[in-house]
């Protein structure tokens, strides 16, 4: 299988995880109908996002945590939503990338999960 290492895999798995977001029956909703995001302009913040993690390209700026906190107090994004999140995430890449950079996706996918459920739990309080 194919190694992730560059920004054009960054952008296949991106898109082949929000295909699956947006058709997914439990955090779907989240983005289609809470948010109701557009993807043109979603798309390219996450291709940016995760080559800032990866890659330590700077093309990310924006504050991660922040947009998350207005629909969590519309409708809770609770443990089991970033759970599934992640479960959705480790499926997609291992389903298209190996080697370290494709662990690495899912090594920080888990904390920022981690830390942004205990979040949201905490703002909901
Ligand atoms: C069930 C869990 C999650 C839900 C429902 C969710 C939902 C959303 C939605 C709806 C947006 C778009 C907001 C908007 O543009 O109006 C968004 C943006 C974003 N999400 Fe999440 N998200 C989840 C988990 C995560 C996780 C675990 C990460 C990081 C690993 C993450 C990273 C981001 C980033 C970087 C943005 C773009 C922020 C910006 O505009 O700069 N999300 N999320």
């Amino acid at each position: 299988m194919k190694k992730l290492e560059d920004r054009a895999d960054i952008e296949v798995l991106v898109n082949r995880f929000y295909d699956k977001v947006g058709r997914d029956e439990k955090i779907g909703f989240f983005f289609n109908d809470v948010a109701k995001v557009d993807w043109s302009q979603h798309l390219p913040k996450m291709y940016a996002f995760w080559e800032t993690l990866l890659f330590g390209q700077i093309s990310y700026k924006g504050n991660p945590m922040a947009v998350h906190f207005p629909i969590n107090a519309e409708v809770p994004i609770e443990k089991d939503h970033f759970a599934h999140w992640l479960a959705l995430w480790t499926e997609t890449v291992e389903e298209n990338f190996t080697g370290e950079m494709a662990d690495l996706a899912i090594y920080k996918a888990t904390n920022i999960a981690n830390l942004m459920a205990h979040k949201m739990e905490v703002a909901r309080r």
